[in-house]
């Protein structure tokens, strides 16, 4: 099928692969000329784990083209994607400027029939504001418009492209349905469903499904602050409840908070669709809320341990990233807790595996950069664990208590077992479990 892909970012560029993989054409467009000229050249912008070598790959055999042309991609395609930013706006609405433009753009440009499939997460009704703004210039029978939310997460992106859970497809058009059924057959020999529904529940589908996650997050970073004060141990907790099939596993580890570009700003916009239908959903609120107080939990925990008083002290940092395997620093918590620790007069020495060039490009030479995680060691009076990157799960211990200057870890992200840590001699400070070495 030959199909274009509008927005190389996260999602288009994972879906313009995935696709050109299975044997389509695909054409994918920017306007960001550098990340084009890039792509061009078989480099990956982003770091997706296993996307560089599918995306060499499908250049290679020209199944994946890229260009700033938009219409001389709409024209060589049947299928459109648009896989367009949605910021949230100063309401928390997410700003739809990216899709109507580009949607009225399409209207100039579209000679014959397309299936305008949108990727992006988007409120409830976006599906009928692209078919009114392309209705204005073109009759109705040139375009169907589908919902199609995205489910993959950054750092395993690909797998979950091509293995999703399920796929979930909004439209009211047999033709479209057709098409969108075709398409994804390739991703759905397992058995794992296509769901058909109409375009206003699939968009929803879409922000239940992240809020829900979200969610489920926050409860268990309530439960991890309650296990401190009562001396429960939150992973054991974890533990004894995720063996319920009616809870699951998944999606209950607690930490410093959900950051990432979208739990942050999925449930602030259902939030506002909330509360510009005129119901008050109380649970998003608190959401939020438990979140924003989450991220603060690992700098009270240091400003506790240091009596208030950091002026001049040093910190090492492990991970930066919002979560392990990606780049992706947006909404991250590392970037309130560097603020923090500057504000609070205190030095920083960070690493991580990916994220380092994106945390230079806002903080510059406030903070220090490691060449590795055991440099920053040297100097610091404590570490800080903040990303669970694998290499962090099983460090070179010996080196780590050779070059701390003082044993002390807080730990955001429960990497290490306490066990360890006591036989270690360091003071431990984790998120919902006791205090190794010292008083809770
Ligand atoms: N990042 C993720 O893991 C997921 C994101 N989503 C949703 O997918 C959407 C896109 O997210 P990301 O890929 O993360 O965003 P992104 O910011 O990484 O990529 C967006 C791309 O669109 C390009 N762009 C902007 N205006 C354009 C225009 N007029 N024409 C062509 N290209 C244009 C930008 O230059 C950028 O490369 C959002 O709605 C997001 O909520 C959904 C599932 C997963
Ligand atoms: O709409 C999106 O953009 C995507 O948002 C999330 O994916 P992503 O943000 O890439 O990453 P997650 O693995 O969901 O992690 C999000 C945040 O929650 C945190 N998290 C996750 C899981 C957990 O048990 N505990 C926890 O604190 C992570 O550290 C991270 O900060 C969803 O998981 C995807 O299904 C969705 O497509």
């Amino acid at each position: 099928m030959k199909i274009a892909v509008v927005g190389t970012g996260y999602v288009g560029l994972v879906t313009g692969t995935c696709f050109a993989e299975t044997g389509n054409v695909v054409n994918c467009v920017d306007v960001n000329k550098a990340k084009i000229d890039q792509l061009k050249k078989g480099k990956c912008p982003i770091y997706e784990p296993g996307l560089d070598v599918l995306l060499q790959r499908n250049i290679k055999e020209k199944r994946i083209l890229f260009t700033t042309d938009l219409k001389a991609a709409i024209d060589k395609s049947d299928i459109i994607f648009l896989a367009l930013p949605t910021p949230p706006g100063e309401d928390g609405s997410a700003d739809l400027k990216y899709i109507l433009n580009v949607a009225e753009d399409l209207s100039e440009i579209i000679k014959e029939y397309k299936v305008i499939v949108n990727k992006s997460t988007v409120p409830v009704g976006t599906a009928e504001k692209v078919a009114e703004v392309l209705g204005r210039k073109l009759a109705p029978e040139l375009f169907d418009v589908v919902s199609n939310p995205e489910f993959l997460r950054e750092g395993i992106a690909v797998d979950d492209f091509l293995k999703p859970d399920r796929v979930v497809i909004g439209t009211s058009s047999d033709r479209a349905r057709d098409v969108m059924n075709e398409l994804y057959q390739p991703f759905v020999r397992q058995g794992n469903p296509i769901y058909f529904m109409d375009e206003r529940s699939s968009e929803m589908t879409k922000y239940v499904a992240n809020s829900y996650l979200a969610m489920r997050i926050s409860y268990m970073n309530e439960v991890a602050n309650l296990c401190e004060l009562t001396g429960a141990n939150v992973d054991l907790v974890r533990i004894g409840i995720g063996s319920d099939s009616r809870i699951g596993k998944r999606f209950l580890f607690p930490g410093i908070g959900y950051g990432g570009s979208c739990f942050p700003k999925d449930v602030l916009a259902l939030h506002h669709t909330s509360k510009q239908n005129k119901y008050d959903f109380k649970l998003l609120d608190t959401v939020m809320k438990v979140n924003k107080n989450q991220k603060k939990v690992l700098f009270g925990k240091i400003k506790r341990f240091y009596k208030n008083s950091l002026k001049g002290k040093k910190f090492a940092m492990w991970g930066l990233a919002f979560k392990p395997e990606t780049d992706d620093i947006r909404d991250a918590p590392a970037l309130e807790l560097i603020n923090e620790i500057l504000n609070a007069g205190a030095e920083v020495t960070v690493f991580d595996p990916e994220a380092m060039a994106n945390v230079k490009a806002i903080f510059g030479n406030k903070i220090k950069y490691a060449r590795d995680q055991y440099t920053g060691l040297k100097e610091a009076d404590a570490l800080l664990i903040v990303t669970e990157w694998s290499e962090f799960r099983n460090p070179d211990f010996e080196r780590m208590v050779k070059n701390l200057k003082s044993k002390v870890v807080f730990d955001g992200r429960n990497v290490y077992s306490l066990e360890k840590m006591e036989e270690l001699g360091f003071y431990y400070n984790s998120i919902g479990r006791k205090i190794v070495n010292g008083k809770n």
